[in-house]
């Protein structure tokens, strides 16, 4: 399997070498050259296996050579080890044909987990084959950074650095970032908002000196073994509601686009997806987008689900490198004209986001209410993302299964989800004493060059 960048200027990289290296060198975003298919009988024989079973099998095509069947067992099998419930990413009944995937079941109470802890565990493999060591460096806003420490924390041959918006992510957010103790580990709070973490990220890639330098890497969702790891629950929900026999829609509380162009990829290998639906708060960048064809960017207003609380939607050029024919030159045209706040998608690629995904947005009085009412009626308490996704779930129910994403655990923001409901959630048994650990982290300017620095100083 070979992999591609969105903007056709880079190196084609096996998928090692795409984990690895992250970002490609002429900016863009690495993909699979081609779309492995699984045909209906191969979904169909998933009916009834384990979900590491389901992961090998989902992901296995998109791994080539690169690790040994037993080796890339034994990888998933570390990598949900760790996760507190059996099923991995249960389903529950909310209403008639509406589902919730409850994806918070890993270390750190969201989705990011899934795929946080298998590269973790793909690093590892890689590294301690390469004799070499890495440099990562993550952008977050808020969940994917704890997702990353614990995936990272401790290990020889990684440093991690995180950047996070300062004072624009939830409590126990920051906590799970900035109390762990291994001096690997450096949380830095950004004096900005996640767009701004995400373009420095970016902008340390395009320095080669820098990136070569500090053998750079990523695990954000541009890296595209993030996204991988997240295709497996959407064939895991859809074989237990019936799929291949019967077909399935999903709603993904989006942000930076990678979850749901992971059901995106699903439904290019032939699992029979009907609606994919893109759920945005009041950052509604997408869902302009979608409704209009101008990608235009108005700024972040923070809200009471901030891990979605962006406007550079990172994922996107990948939907875009697709709907654009593959054409990178294209695509790099777009990237460009971004960076004076907008531009406006061709009418023929517009049509075709529109065949593949809808969407809609939730206002933060809509979040809220959907808090209170699925409170009541079914008895769950969604954390504000999921209830985003909810919300918006609720426009496009019909005879087809829906199934909306839970993307986090409510205890991860228990002052929004208290106002809604009255409910204080607690955080499970074994970070109870989070709020009794001691911080660190450092406060830094919105300032590529000092980031540098610092970044190189630290790993000195
Ligand atoms: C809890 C939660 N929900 C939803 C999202 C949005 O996911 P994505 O950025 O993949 O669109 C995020 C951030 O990624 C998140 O942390
Ligand atoms: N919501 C995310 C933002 C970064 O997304 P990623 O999937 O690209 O890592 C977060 O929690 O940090």
């Amino acid at each position: 399997m070979r992999y591609i960048s969105t903007r056709g200027q880079a190196p084609v990289l096996n998928f090692e070498e795409a984990m690895l290296t992250g970002l490609a060198s002429d900016g863009g975003l690495y993909v699979p050259e081609t779309i492995p298919e699984m045909s209906a009988d191969d979904i169909a024989a998933l009916a009834g296996l384990s979900y590491e079973d389901i992961a090998f099998r989902v992901m296995k095509p998109f791994i080539g050579t690169t690790f040994t069947d037993a080796e890339f067992r034994d990888i998933i099998a570390r990598a949900y080890s760790v996760f507190g419930h059996d099923a991995r990413a249960p389903l529950v009944q909310l209403g008639a044909n509406h589902f919730l995937l409850e994806l918070f079941h890993g270390p750190t109470l969201a989705f990011k987990d899934f795929a946080m802890q298998l590269i973790g565990q793909l690093f590892q493999s890689a590294l301690a084959r390469r004799g070499d060591r890495v440099t990562i460096v993550g952008a977050t806003s808020g969940d994917t950074g704890s997702a990353a420490i614990e995936a990272f924390k401790g290990l020889e041959n990684v440093d991690v650095f995180i950047l996070f918006p300062h004072g624009r992510v939830s409590d126990v957010q920051r906590r799970q970032m900035t109390t762990p103790s291994e001096s690997n580990v450096h949380a830095l709070a950004v004096e900005g908002d996640f767009d701004d973490c995400q373009a420095a990220l970016k902008e340390m890639f395009a320095d080669a000196a820098f990136r070569d330098g500090v053998k750079l890497a990523a695990v954000n969702s541009i890296n595209w073994a993030r996204v991988l790891a997240q295709v497996v629950y959407y064939f895991s929900a859809a074989v237990s509601l019936g799929a291949p026999h019967r077909k399935v829609s999903f709603t993904v509380p989006t942000g930076n686009f990678g979850d749901i162009f992971a059901g995106y990829i699903a439904k290019r290998m032939g699992l029979p997806i009907d609606k994919l639906v893109i759920a945005t708060n009041q950052n509604d960048i997408l869902h302009r987008t979608l409704e209009t064809g101008a990608y235009t960017k108005e700024g972040v207003t923070p809200s009471i689900s901030p891990s979605m609380d962006i406007q550079v939607s990172s994922n996107f050029e990948r939907a875009l490198f697709d709907v654009y024919d593959r054409d990178g030159a294209a695509i790099a045209q777009l990237m460009d004209e971004l960076k004076s706040g907008s531009f406006v998608v061709s009418q023929g690629a517009h049509e075709r986001l529109r065949e593949t995904f809808v969407s809609g947005r939730a206002s933060e009085e809509e979040t809220s209410a959907t808090i209170a009412a699925f409170k009541d009626r079914a008895g769950e308490v969604l954390c504000p993302h999921s209830a985003v996704g909810v919300k918006v779930a609720e426009e496009f129910l019909s005879e087809v299964p829906m199934i909306t994403l839970a993307t986090a655990h409510p205890a991860k923001f228990p002052a929004a989800v208290e106002a809604a409901c009255g409910i204080h959630p607690p955080l499970p048994e074994r970070m109870a004493d989070l709020f009794e650990r001691d911080e660190r982290f450092t406060v830094v300017p919105n300032d590529l060059e000092g980031l540098k620095t610092l970044v190189k100083e630290r790993i000195a």
